[in-house]
């Protein structure tokens, strides 16, 4: 481990965010009663320029009376690029009650975006009393955002999670694809006349995932467009988290299931992991640093590697 210690995400559980447009109230009450960690009530891209107001209006009304539960409540507001943005935030930090957990800031590109919404949330919170700070997330769905992931994650004390925005990443970088994550068709190496095919998300996950994990961030996996395809979704959700990432959005009810089991440690690879601690307890009463555990080495990394696995499932059970 390096001098500086890699600093803890925030413990608090993040397997399922749930998106859906402010513009669509009926489906608030729904979002409620799901069994997604997260709530992400949208302003952005899913909300029609004619209708940002009412959908404005219609999530702080909704913050103050739909009971939540103990859900992460979070707001999408509109880019830095934007008209909106200002009075998304203006409106949200001076109307809407304190159970607003969160602000998701979408396309951010380099630090300073994150210091400008700072700035201003900091300034109404002051103005308005509001005593519950407003925490943040992003959304890295850009080259730029990618190019500076690492000055991003460590902008602001505010900041949460960090997620991965397939769609607008996949515009912003060029990418021949109108795909929103998964298989991409025409991305495959060839090997004795055999397609394999490989995952153009990875590096961009990769990168996320390191520059979360050095700042104390959590790192999600964005949304999976194709809500028919389960079994698609369950193999992007699985590399996800053996990637190191927590959770993974829902753009639709039926992917918070598969979510929540990806992300929820199974009872196997609990044990196993406990086996692991138990065994390396018995190789430090021995004098070992290193041991055997069903005919493959373990040693003090791997108490590491456990205890990742027993301490997100303590911290799910425990939620
Ligand atoms: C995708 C949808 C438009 C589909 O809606 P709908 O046609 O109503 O679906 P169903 O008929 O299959 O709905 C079945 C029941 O589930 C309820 N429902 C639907 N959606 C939701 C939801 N999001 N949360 C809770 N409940 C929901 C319906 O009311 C039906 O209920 P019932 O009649 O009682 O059975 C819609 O799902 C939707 O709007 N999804 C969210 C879209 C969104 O927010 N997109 C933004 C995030 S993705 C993105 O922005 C890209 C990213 O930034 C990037 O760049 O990658
Ligand atoms: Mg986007």
């Amino acid at each position: 481990m390096s001098f500086r210690i890699q600093p803890t995400a925030p413990a608090r559980p993040n397997r399922c965010q749930l998106f859906g447009p402010g513009s669509r109230p009926a489906i608030f009450e729904k979002m409620a009663a799901s069994a997604a960690d997260v709530i992400n009530l949208d302003l952005e891209d899913s909300v029609a320029p004619s209708d940002k107001d009412s959908a404005r209006a219609n999530i702080i009304k909704a913050i103050g009376e739909i009971d939540w539960g103990t859900k992460t409540l979070s707001v999408r507001i509109n880019g830095l690029d934007t008209p909106y943005w200002y009075r998304d935030v203006v409106d949200l930090l001076e109307q809407a009650s304190d159970r607003l957990d969160q602000i998701m800031i979408p396309k951010v590109g380099c630090a300073a975006d994150i210091y400008a919404v700072d700035a201003l949330v900091t300034a109404i919170e002051r103005a308005k009393g509001r005593t519950k700070p407003i925490k943040f997330e992003v959304i890295i769905e850009s080259a730029a955002g990618i190019a500076h992931v690492e000055e991003i994650a460590a902008a602001s004390p505010r900041l949460e999670a960090m997620s991965l925005g397939a769609a607008d990443f996949a515009a912003s970088m060029g990418m021949a694809t109108t795909g929103i994550g998964g298989t991409q068709e025409n991305y495959y190496m060839l090997h004795e006349g055999q397609k394999h095919w490989s995952d153009p998300w990875h590096w961009a996950q990769a990168a996320i995932v390191a520059a979360c994990r050095t700042h104390g961030v959590l790192p999600v996996d964005g949304p999976f467009g194709d809500f028919s395809d389960d079994e698609g979704f369950r193999a992007q959700a699985l590399r996800s988290a053996t990637l190191g990432m927590v959770g993974k959005w829902a753009i639709h009810p039926k992917q918070i299931t598969l979510a929540n089991e990806v992300f929820t440690p199974s009872e196997a690879a609990v044990a196993e992991a406990r086996e692991i601690l138990a065994a390396m307890e018995q190789a430090k009463a021995n004098g070992e640093g290193a041991t055997v555990y069903k005919g493959r080495l373990v040693d003090i990394a791997s108490i590491k590697q456990a205890e990742v696995i027993v301490r997100q499932s303590e911290m799910i059970s425990g939620s």
